[in-house]
């Protein structure tokens, strides 16, 4: 029995070696017929237009026409994918793919320099596509209006020589991985936060894939995206910029890219520091020889980000522990005591806050740091309302706090927090 396993382990290893051995021959194949279909024929046109870069010794006229017979699929439209298409545009790729479900939102703007105020609203894919034809009408843009998962991602990728992680979650991170290493393409990976970047190429020239690096994904909560962290324009500009870069030195075939090297950008310090990542993983599951990934997953119950797992997460509390925005607003046009707090950071709340409202950030709650006054301030019973953006945080600053004024006050959580205050009760308090 172990040794008729050991065979059909031995045979599944050959043909997984077969078939690599088979695409690097079709790759090659696939070069070949490039350099001859498309030797000789750049117009007068591409040699105005990309003079500048085709003078450089690392382009010339077989670099420039290898890029016009490139394709590159960009997936993410949002604070990376904008200055990456915006260049690779620029630069002479023949075929750009756009894969973006979202629209185009006022907060985008700051950063996401393809859309404008023109194009609110708009799907971002569309408002892309619009933008780099306006910039390139040589180019070829293909757009996919969807959510990238299982189900599509293999379809849409395989047409590309090269794929760009524009994105911002860690389930679609782990997807792009295994879809190139499946599908054998190298991925530019970049992300941005705050004032901080970081950008690789995975899955490229034998250097490690993402799940070499990152076997377990991380618990949600410790995921910080630009919603909640906020991130400089610039800072996208310049990560997003450097994923053209590595894109185009990757299809001229140069030297130097960023494979099994991490690239650090800190924009308070203006500094760029280069990590050497681990090699590829022996046991990797999706690009090593013991390979268990052998096609996608379900890489939202992989993260751990199921919609009810999360929703089971945050339903910390029961419906009387809650409040709707309708009855707060009756309790405060009818002037009973009542005391809210806001459980955001003093930053947000400065920005925009219900009048009257305490502000008694999240953490100093759970860490049980200066409410020593709340038990006096609610005492006789005056019931406490809790805010926060959206209404998760409130619900855990809710738990805490029954637990804290107990046989004092009650403490309720504001079902949706600001946001549903903004939609339902009061259309001019801003939003962000
Ligand atoms: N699986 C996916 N399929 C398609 N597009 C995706 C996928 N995951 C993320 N995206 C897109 O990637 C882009 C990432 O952009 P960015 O990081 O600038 O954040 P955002 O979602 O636009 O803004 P914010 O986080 O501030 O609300 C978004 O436009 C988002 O719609
Ligand atoms: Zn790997």
């Amino acid at each position: 029995m172990e040794a008729q396993q050991e065979s059909i382990a031995a045979l599944e290893a050959e043909i997984r070696e077969l078939q690599a051995s088979l695409q690097r021959k079709k790759d090659e194949l696939h070069s070949l017929k490039q350099s001859t279909v498309t030797a000789g024929k750049l117009t007068n046109n591409d040699i105005a237009r990309y003079s500048r870069q085709i003078i450089l010794p690392q382009v010339t006229v077989a670099g420039q026409l290898k890029l016009k017979a490139s394709s590159v699929l960009i997936v993410g439209a949002g604070g990376l994918g904008c200055p990456a298409g915006l260049y690779l545009a620029s630069a002479g790729i023949g075929e750009l793919g756009i894969v973006d479900y979202d629209t185009v939102e006022v907060n985008n703007l700051h950063r996401q320099v393809l859309h404008s105020e023109l194009t609110l609203n708009l799907p971002k894919a569309q408002s892309a596509r619009a933008a780099l034809q306006q910039i390139n009408s040589q180019l070829k843009v293909r757009t996919y209006e969807v959510q990238l998962k299982s189900e599509n991602a293999l379809e849409i990728l395989q047409p590309y020589d090269i794929v760009l992680d524009c994105t911002d979650n860690v389930a679609t991170r782990y997807l792009l991985n295994d879809a190139c290493v499946l599908l054998k393409k190298p991925l530019v990976s970049g992300s941005a936060l705050q004032f901080e970047g970081q950008l690789t190429i995975y899955n490229y020239n034998g250097g490690p894939c993402y799940r070499c690096i990152f076997p377990t994904p991380p618990p949600p909560e410790t995921v910080t995206n630009c919603g909640d962290g906020g991130v400089l324009g610039a800072v996208t500009g310049v990560i997003g910029s450097l994923q053209a870069l590595e894109a185009v030195k990757v299809l001229l075939k140069l030297d130097g890219t960023l494979a099994g090297r991490l690239l650090i950008f800190d924009g308070t310090a203006s500094s760029f520091r280069n990590v050497k990542l681990r090699p590829r993983r022996e046991d990797c599951a999706v690009c090593s020889a013991k390979a268990t990934i052998t096609k996608l997953i379900d890489y939202e119950q992989f993260c751990g980000m199921r919609a009810s797992d999360k929703d089971m997460a945050l339903k910390v509390l029961q419906s009387d522990e809650r409040i709707s925005v309708e009855d707060l607003k009756s309790i405060r046009d009818s002037r009973k005591p009542h005391l809210v707090i806001d459980v955001r950071n003093p930053l947000e709340f400065e920005i925009c806050h219900i009048e009257g409202s305490v502000n008694i950030p999240l953490k100093q709650i759970i860490e049980d740091k200066g409410l020593d006054d709340l038990k006096q301030r609610t005492s006789g019973g005056i019931p406490v309302f809790v805010f926060c953006r959206r209404g998760n945080d409130s619900q855990l600053a809710v738990k805490h706090l029954r637990k804290k004024l107990e046989g004092v006050a009650e403490a309720k959580d504001v079902v949706g927090g600001l946001h549903a205050w903004h939609y339902r009760i009061d259309n001019n308090f801003p939003i962000y």
